[in-house]
C-alpha cells in the first residue's frame, strides 16, 4: 500500500508520521529541493520541527514521482490546491485525492472537492477532516477524523487504508458537508478569539460558537450538504476544538484583533480567506450570515473589533 502526502507544512508532515505505521509505504513531497534536503538531514520538517521523521519516510521534490502513488494526500492551503494540481501533468485516472484542506478557494467559490473535479475530473475526489492539530496526530494522540467520499466502495477503502491506532477515520458519502464544516468553523473561531482577545468572557464566546454554528448550518443546506454531515467530528467537533484551543491559528488570529496585538503573517490562517467568500454568498443570497461577514470586514480591518461587536449586539431581537 502506498501513499504519497503533497505538501510538507504541520498537517501533512503529521499525517505521513502517522501513515508510516502498520507498514505503509509513505512519501512526502516538498515544492521546495532546499527544503527536501535539509529534511532528509535532520529527519524534521520546518513547520512541525518537534516531531522526528520516521526511517522509513521517503522525502522527495520530484512532484510526478510522488504522484504516481494511487492514493494522494493534499496538504497544501486552499488557495494554493488548484495550482498544484495543475502542476502535476498526469490526469490521474483512477488516483484517489484526499483533499486535507479547509477553505473556500476563491476564485472558483468552491471546497476542495470542486477544485479536484475541475482539475483532475478522473480522479477519486475525497476530503480527510475534522478535529485534529498536527502536534497531536504526529505524537500518535488518539484523533477521530471524517472521511469523506461519494464512492461507496472507495470510501471503505480510503477509510481501511488511513486509519491507524491512533486515527480513527468515521466514514461519509457527503464530500460537501465535510469540506463545508473544515472550512466554516475556521470563521467562527477568529469571532471567537476576537471576543475572547478583547475579554468579553467565555458566555460571550458560548453565544458565538452557537450562533456560529447556526450560520454553519445555514451555508450548508444552501450548498446541498446534510445537516447530520455538520453535527459530526467535521462540523461541531472541529468547531468545539479551534474556538477553544490557543493551538489554533485562527483562533490566535483572533485573540491578536481582539488584543490589538501583533499577528505572524507567515502562519496559514485558512478562515481570513474563507470569511471573505461567505461574505459574498450572503451579499448575492438572501443568507442571513451577520458572524461570518462581521468577520470578514474585522481580518481585513474595515471594522475595528469595538464596532464588529456593536454591529453584532444591536442586532433586532429574534427568535432562536
Ligand atoms: N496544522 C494543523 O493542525 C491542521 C491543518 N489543517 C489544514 O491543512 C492545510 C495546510 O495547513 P498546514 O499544514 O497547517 O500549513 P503550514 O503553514 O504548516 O504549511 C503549508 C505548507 O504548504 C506549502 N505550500 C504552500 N503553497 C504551496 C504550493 N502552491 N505548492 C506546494 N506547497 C505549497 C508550504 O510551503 C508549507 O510547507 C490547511 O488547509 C489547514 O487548514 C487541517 C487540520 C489540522
Ligand atoms: O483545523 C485545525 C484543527 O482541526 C487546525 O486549526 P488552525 O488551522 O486554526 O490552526
Amino acid at each position: 500500500m502506498s501513499i504519497a502526502v503533497l505538501g510538507s507544512g504541520a498537517f501533512g508532515t503529521a499525517l505521513a508520521i502517522a501513515l508510516c505505521s502498520g507498514g505503509r509505504e509513505v512519501t512526502l513531497w516538498a515544492r521546495d529541493p532546499a527544503t527536501v534536503t535539509a529534511m532528509r538531514e535532520t529527519r524534521r520538517a520546518p513547520r512541525l520541527p518537534e516531531a522526528p521523521l520516521p526511517d522509513s519516510l521517503t522525502l522527495t521534490d520530484n512532484l510526478a514521482e510522488a504522484a504516481r502513488a494511487p492514493v494522494l494526500l493534499l496538504s497544501v492551503p486552499m488557495q494554493s490546491l488548484s495550482s498544484l494540481l495543475g502542476q502535476i501533468d498526469d490526469d490521474l485516472d483512477g488516483t484517489a485525492l484526499v483533499a486535507c484542506c479547509k477553505g473556500i478557494d476563491l476564485a472558483s467559490m468552491t471546497g476542495p472537492s470542486g477544485v479536484i473535479a475541475t482539475a483532475k475530473p478522473q480522479a477519486v475526489p475525497a476530503v480527510l477532516t475534522g478535529p485534529s492539530f498536527a502536534k497531536d496526530i504526529a505524537a500518535g494522540l488518539p484523533t477521530a477524523l471524517t472521511l469523506a467520499c461519494a464512492e461507496a466502495d472507495w470510501a471503505q477503502d480510503l477509510q481501511r487504508q488511513l486509519s491507524t491506532r491512533s486515527l480513527r477515520l468515521y466514514r461519509s458519502d457527503d464530500m460537501v458537508g465535510a469540506e463545508l464544516g473544515g472550512a466554516l468553523k475556521n470563521v467562527i473561531a477568529i469571532a471567537c478569539g476576537a471576543a475572547i482577545g478583547a475579554g468579553l468572557g467565555d458566555s460571550a464566546r458560548a453565544a458565538l460558537l452557537t450562533r456560529g454554528f447556526a450560520e454553519m448550518m445555514r451555508i450548508a443546506e444552501h450548498m446541498g450538504a446534510r445537516a447530520e454531515t455538520l453535527n459530526g467530528l467535521c462540523g461541531l467537533g472541529d468547531l468545539t476544538l479551534t474556538c477553544t484551543s490557543d493551538l489554533s491559528r485562527n483562533y490566535r488570529l483572533g485573540l491578536a484583533l481582539g488584543r490589538g496585538t501583533d499577528f505572524n503573517p507567515n502562519l496559514t490562517v485558512e478562515g481570513a480567506a474563507t470569511a471573505q467568500a461567505l461574505a459574498k454568498i450572503a451579499e448575492t443570497t438572501a443568507l442571513d450570515l451577520p458572524i461570518c461577514t462581521t468577520v470578514a470586514h474585522l481580518v481585513t480591518g474595515a471594522l475595528s473589533v469595538s464596532q464588529a461587536l456593536d454591529a453584532l449586539i444591536s442586532r433586532p431581537l429574534k427568535e432562536e
